[in-house]
């Protein structure tokens, strides 16, 4: 810590000043205990090796002031509500907007290798967590944006259930089609009640396209108290003959158990069933 330096007010006194008062319709509420943005960090295991972190939603920038005093050679932060500009240096977007080679160029790095570290960190905003999710999935899948490296950990922070079904396994009831589009790309843990970490595959099990896949796991548990005979059985009313025999063969193969439910199949069988509706270009009927 350089001494030279003026002491930054606190992040109490921000707020204060700058009557940052939390609003409902950005999902705000802010940690002002630096203990507990201490510990975030310290359980994300965020250190000066990473390439770049960037954090979602800084808000008065409490998390922020934790992780920079970690080292971390290169931070980005994204924030939607302009009333923080003063208080950080924040690039003002939206992050299910922002182009993602923003972020890049304005950390001024212009070329990403596999061996980069790349460290993505949030008290998501609880409204948009699972639509970002869902996005940077996508994104991981195609190494695109900012998952371009190879060494990607994220520590976000979701609502409780919603974590919950971050990381459910088969066994659980919590499984959703969240645990499985996120479980085929990263390892996924829960570090506590509410932070996750997700540490991208470096082999994911993911060998479809992400689009179909999740066309078709989000068809699995669009009805999940059914079985997948079931389920079938609706889908196929909606299908034309070729594509239903050429769906029913496929499946055959695999060695199914169709009377289970969805969320006892793995991620490596949602992968084998999309693999037949991509080989045989079929798609899901939207409704
Ligand atoms: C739950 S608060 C967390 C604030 C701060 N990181 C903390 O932990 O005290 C979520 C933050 O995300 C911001 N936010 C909400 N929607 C956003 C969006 N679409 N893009 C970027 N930031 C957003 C909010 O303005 C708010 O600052």
């Amino acid at each position: 810590m350089n001494k030279n330096l003026p002491r930054l007010l606190s992040v109490r006194d921000l707020v204060k000043m700058y009557n940052l008062t939390a609003q409902s319709q950005l999902s705000q509420n802010f940690i002002l205990d630096k203990n507990i943005t201490d510990k975030i960090v310290k359980s994300a295991m965020i250190d000066s090796n990473n390439l770049l972190v960037v954090e979602v939603g800084p808000g008065p920038g409490l998390l922020t002031r934790s992780i920079l005093e970690t080292g971390v050679p290169n931070m980005i932060v994204i924030e939607k509500d302009a009333r923080f500009l003063p208080a950080l240096t924040i690039i003002q977007d939206d992050i299910l907007e922002i182009d993602h080679e923003k972020i890049l160029t304005t950390a001024q790095i212009n070329k990403v290798s596999q061996e980069n570290r790349l460290h993505v960190i949030g008290n998501l905003p609880f409204n948009i967590s699972t639509p970002l999710l869902v996005q940077w999935m996508k994104m991981l899948s195609k190494r695109s944006g900012i998952f371009q490296t190879s060494d990607i950990t994220m520590s976000l922070m979701f609502q409780k259930e919603v974590g919950d079904r971050i990381v459910a396994d088969t066994l659980s009831p919590a499984r959703s089609r969240l645990s499985v589009l996120v479980q085929s790309l990263c390892k996924a843990k829960k570090v506590d009640a509410v932070l996750i970490q997700l540490i991208a595959l470096k082999e994911p099990i993911l060998n479809v396209p992400i689009d179909q896949y999740e066309m078709v796991v989000r068809y699995f548990f669009g009805q999940r108290r059914k079985t997948i005979q079931s389920l079938l059985k609706t889908l196929t009313k909606k299908l034309m003959s070729d594509e239903v025999d050429c769906l029913m063969k496929g499946l055959e193969q695999l060695d199914l158990n169709l009377s289970l439910r969805p969320e006892k199949l793995t991620c490596e069988q949602f992968c084998h069933i999309t693999k037949i509706f991509c080989d045989n270009s079929i798609s899901i009927p939207v409704n």
